[in-house]
């Protein structure tokens, strides 16, 4: 498996070319692209500057040289490149798996480009096996957690191993929601962004236009989507 992350980290990284701001996804897929990043920095010289979607992935482009800023000392991104949890046939996604998916999404919103990358196993018919994470505000999330109930989500707060509640780098909770499948992505999505307390949710939907997907056999396939 790490394999599989790892080629598809530097197919992805093929994509980047001098001089691009580039934005640097979250998890074990997209630290391998930022691996292959800080390669070419130091050993081919190459000019970019990141803008990260999360404080792990700082510390990694740190650690690696790769030049930084702040996403509101950028115009726009040319290019964010991020893992994903689950990927449907219309290429709607639920990414936050790695608690990141608010600066994941704003990152993303403000790229020109968009790409994810994942193993095969995340490619699926309809999402919803994996948990969808919602981000709540700390206050009154114990209310959207019990009208999530209500609403039959099934919700779970997320919590560490030491079973103390998750806090996002934005100082918010992860209220994972086990619902099995989700028949309407884009109904549920416009439930949640309606939701008084959310403040973003794992349903990355028509954001994406090209996926890279890695199996076990070294393959490697670029799905489109001509948004
Ligand atoms: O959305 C994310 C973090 O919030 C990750 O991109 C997603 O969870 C995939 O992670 P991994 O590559 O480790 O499977």
């Amino acid at each position: 498996m790490e394999n599989i992350k790892k080629i598809v980290g530097i197919e992805a990284a093929k994509f980047v070319k001098d001089g691009m701001i580039v934005g640097l996804g979250t998890g074990s897929t997209a630290a391998f692209f930022v691996e292959e990043l800080g390669r070419r920095v130091a050993q081919e010289n190459l000019q970019i500057t990141g803008v990260t979607t999360s404080s792990v992935t700082s510390e990694q482009a740190k650690r690696l040289g790769i030049a930084l800023k702040d996403i509101d000392d950028v115009a726009y991104i040319d290019l964010t490149v991020d893992g994903a949890d689950e990927v449907d046939l219309d290429l709607n996604g639920i990414k936050g798996g790695g608690a990141a998916l608010l600066m994941e999404k704003i990152v993303a919103t403000y790229s020109k480009d968009y790409i994810w990358i994942a193993d095969d196993s995340k490619m699926v018919k309809h999402l919803g096996a994996f948990p969808l994470p919602v981000e709540v505000v700390t206050f009154g999330s114990g209310q959207v957690f019990r009208l999530f109930e209500t609403l039959g989500f099934n919700p779970r707060l997320r919590v560490d191993a030491n079973d103390v509640a998750v806090v996002t780098d934005m100082g918010n909770y992860i209220i994972d929601l086990h619902m099995k499948e989700i028949k309407e992505p884009q109904r549920l999505a416009k439930l949640l962004d309606e939701t008084v307390g959310v403040v973003e949710h794992g349903l990355f939907n028509d954001m994406v236009k090209t996926v890279i997907v890695g199996s076990a056999d070294g393959n490697v396939k670029i799905i489109t989507n001509n948004l």
